[in-house]
């Protein structure tokens, strides 16, 4: 079900609901959605990207590859991709628009024009995101680079040859994410040393799983420290299949698990490398019911849910999910090495904090985790700021749910960026929204 009917911009108000009931299909996932449709635009060739994301992150992609030179083509649900090779077209200015992972990956990979420009029609969120870590990188392969202290607009020129080159994985993997995608097609290759406490070791390795789907070698140690990717290869043209998505559907299952009812989500593959799989496993260990059978998922819900104290790192686009969970648990949820969080659309600590308090919650913030105290009930009858970030409009949707008066939460067009099906999938389990148009 899509929401083509609703405003460009526009308030939700969020009406409290007694239960959920019924069945979605989890979307197509974002991420590898985004490595596809690179991989696919690298290649001599055509190739189908059957059921790829219709984000606007995806959608950045895209248009960023056409711009490029791609032939860029929807077909149904899927996407059709003529690819440029090693050799995108020079001169071009692209905007990402307020997808962080097309934007660093789409850096790198412009090392190998005579000039690319990145914008951001979101200077407020995208525009404040730090790039210098890649940047930095690509200086020292001997590209031309310059940026407004480390962020966008940048300008990135080659060619360079490849070699030895570290990259700091502390704030983003995407940083050497980006590089694996370059190495390949450079005449000397990548050696990447990873430096500093590495995060988000999952999309990395959704990295490594592309490149191989696309016939590219590459070689890593187990921690992931280092990257070898030897030069002169080609990716190879074909058809991939995108699953289903665990950040977006963590959102769906912690709905299903916060209120009366029963809900299956169909589309999440077991044996999958998104670390918000892990999500399952954390409500599970907060005490809800979801039982799996093949590819779908079944949960109970409404049953009471206990706190816990859990790494984050390992499933980050899951924790604004998890904390409408961790809000209506007894005691108190730690998100601990969870720094990286503050570098996304929005500060997800901070932001997440205010918030959470305004809704009456207690709430504590350290330099790198998140502290939730739950509570049983939420007064709702406030206006939530969505902050721009599709997450946390899903964490506070959540918690409208579950509040005794109806919530409102601005800006809530920002959901498009990942789930656009969002308010819809919750209103085919039974939710009530009101969707307002904003002006100006
Ligand atoms: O590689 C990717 O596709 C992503 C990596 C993660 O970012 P960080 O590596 O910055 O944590 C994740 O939060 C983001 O949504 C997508
Ligand atoms: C942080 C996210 O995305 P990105 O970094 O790609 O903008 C996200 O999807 O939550």
């Amino acid at each position: 079900m899509s929401q083509a009917g609703l405003p460009e911009q526009f308030d939700v108000i969020v009406h409290p609901a007694r239960e959920l009931r019924g069945e979605v299909r989890a979307q197509p996932s974002k991420n590898y959605t985004t490595r596809y449709l690179l991989a696919a635009a690298l290649t001599s060739g055509e190739t189908r990207v059957v059921g790829a994301a219709t984000s606007d992150d995806a959608a950045a992609m895209l248009r960023c590859l056409r711009e490029w030179g791609a032939g860029v083509e929807r077909v149904g649900d899927d996407a059709v991709i003529r690819g440029f090779g090693a050799r995108p077209r020079a001169g071009m200015t692209l905007n990402p628009g307020n997808a962080g992972a097309v934007a660093r990956f789409l850096m790198g990979v412009a090392a190998l024009t005579d000039g690319t420009t990145f914008v951001t029609d979101h200077p407020d969120s995208l525009g404040r995101r730090p790039q210098g870590d890649l940047l930095d990188a690509l200086e020292r392969l001997g590209a031309r680079v310059s940026s407004q202290a480390g962020r966008l607009p940048v300008t990135i020129s080659g060619p360079v040859r490849g070699g030895v080159v570290e990259v700091s994985a502390e704030r983003s993997s995407q940083y050497a994410s980006a590089l694996m995608f370059l190495g390949p097609l450079l005449p000397e290759g990548l050696d990447l040393r990873l430096t500093g406490q590495i995060k988000s070791h999952a999309p990395l390795r959704q990295t490594l799983e592309t490149l191989e789907t696309f016939g590219i070698q590459a070689r890593a140690c187990e921690d992931l420290s280092r990257i070898h990717l030897p030069g002169g290869q080609t990716y190879r043209p074909g058809r991939v299949t995108v699953p289903g998505d665990y950040p977006g559907s963590a959102a769906i299952l912690t709905a299903a698990a916060l209120l009366p009812g029963e809900v299956r989500v169909s589309n999440l593959r077991e044996h999958d490398l998104q670390g918000e799989r892990e999500a399952v496993a954390v409500l599970r260990e907060m005490g809800a019911e979801i039982v799996r059978e093949g590819d779908t998922l079944t949960v109970r819900g409404g049953g009471p849910l206990r706190a816990v104290t859990r790494d984050g790192d390992g499933f980050t686009d899951a924790v604004q999910a998890l904390s409408a969970a961790a809000a209506l648990a007894q005691g108190e949820t730690t998100w601990e090495n969870v720094a990286t969080l503050r570098l996304k659309e929005c500060d997800r600590i901070s932001d997440t904090r205010a918030e959470l308090q305004r809704l009456g919650l207690e709430v504590r913030e350290t330099d790198d985790s998140l502290s939730i105290t739950g509570t049983s009930t939420i007064a709702g009858n406030v206006t939530a700021d969505g902050h721009g970030d599709h997450r946390m409009i899903m964490l506070l949707t959540l918690l409208g749910l579950r509040a005794a008066a109806p919530l409102r939460i601005t800006g809530a067009e920002h959901i498009r960026k990942s789930y656009p099906a969002f308010f819809a999938h919750l209103q085919a389990l039974g939710a009530r929204f009101e969707f307002e148009e904003r002006r100006g």
